[in-house]
């Protein structure tokens, strides 16, 4: 259906299969793979995995981004950009030199795209990542606070925890956006290009954070401030499958430079914001991001989805006690409605 969800297919041709509930995670323990070197997925084309290893840099050329594909045991499980791995063979890093994925670590969030027409299965399309980073220009293009509503949909139905960026601000004054999400308590950070990414840095600093955006708010601005070479790392990649380079189709992560506290973290770039899943998100899921309304919630009737219009909800009964700002529950509620709203 649309550019973006190809992009996802050509990546992983397999379905995501859920993760079973209470297995073991899978280890390092199995004596077989006691040599199997640990890394992050950054990239995925067409079966071959890039992966950085945890024991050298992560930029530069000390890096040598590995070619890995997955052993068979792994059989149909889904590989994704920000997996962490375990990999035997020729790990080098060497023009044509392939490494073995042999063991997958249990994810801590996994970021979804949806089924749709073309594609009945639901596709992990980030994995560990723990921030959500909508990208949005205060002006040119005009923000889309459905679009917006949306990512922190997702973000909070992964568990991940959402960060406003708002770029171009050299054009208008993003009071009036921030009046919006204010009340949800969704920390922003205000950008422009050539400005200063010193807080910017600071919030992405030592954890995985995806980007999100749609076209022209700036993101590949931002990434290329942010991560010096950027679009040379991604060639690079490329250097191995000896395809031409490729822009930006696919999710592809990147290691954020060091700080001066030696602090680094990954950025994921996604191409696009149109492959939320939102169709799997329940309710009583979303509210769960907001522990103080949740508490308000323990006497709602048997399936209330605390959207507005419904009977008896405990949030408006504790707004009419006066315990309960309305603006924060209105805010609850605009969200939860964009989970069902397609408005991207
Ligand atoms: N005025 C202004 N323009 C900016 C700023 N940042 C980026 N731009 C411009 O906005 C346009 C889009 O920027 P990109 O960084 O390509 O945006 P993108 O979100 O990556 O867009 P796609 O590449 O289409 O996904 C370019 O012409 C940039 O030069 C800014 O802070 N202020
Ligand atoms: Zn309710």
């Amino acid at each position: 259906m649309s550019r973006v969800a190809r992009g996802y297919d050509e990546n992983d041709h397999e379905h995501y299969e859920r993760p079973r509930r209470r297995t073991r995670p899978r280890t390092k323990d199995r004596p077989a793979f006691e040599d199997a070197e640990p890394g992050r997925v950054v990239r995925v084309d067409r079966g071959r995995f890039t992966v950085l290893l945890d024991d050298r840099p992560h930029t530069g050329p000390e890096a040598r981004p590995v070619t890995a594909m997955k052993a068979r045991p792994l059989g149909r499980k889904a590989v994704v950009v920000g997996d962490r791995v375990r990999l035997v063979g020729d790990t080098s890093g060497a023009d044509g030199a392939l490494a073995r994925i042999v063991l997958v670590d249990e994810r801590s969030t996994v970021l979804r795209r949806t089924a749709d027409d073309d594609d009945p299965y639901e596709r992990v399309i980030v994995a560990n990542a723990e921030q959500l980073v909508v990208v949005t220009a205060i002006a040119d293009p005009e923000p889309r606070p459905g679009l917006i509503d949306r990512a922190l949909v997702a973000a909070y139905d992964a568990g991940m925890a959402p960060l406003l960026v708002l770029t171009k601000a050299d054009l208008a004054s993003p009071d009036d956006l921030l009046s919006t999400y204010r009340s949800l308590g969704v920390p922003w950070v205000v950008t422009r290009r050539g400005a200063d990414l010193d807080e910017v840095r600071t919030r992405l600093a030592g954890r995985t954070s995806v980007l999100v955006g749609h076209s022209g708010v700036g993101k590949s601005t931002l990434v290329n401030a942010l991560v010096p070479g950027a679009d040379r790392e991604v060639g690079r990649v490329n250097d191995v499958t000896g395809r031409g380079r490729h822009t930006s189709t696919s999710a592809h992560m990147l290691a954020l430079p060091d700080g001066p506290a030696g602090r680094d973290g990954w950025i994921v770039d996604t191409p696009g914001i149109r492959s939320f899943g939102l169709a799997h998100v329940r309710p009583e899921h979303l509210i769960e991001a907001f522990p103080d309304l949740d508490e308000m919630t323990e006497e709602c009737p048997r399936g209330c989805t605390h959207g507005s219009g419904e009977p008896e909800c405990g949030l408006d009964e504790a707004v009419g006690r006066g315990e309960a700002d309305p603006d924060r529950v209105s805010s609850f509620r605009r969200v939860l409605a964009a989970r069902e709203n397609s408005d991207v």
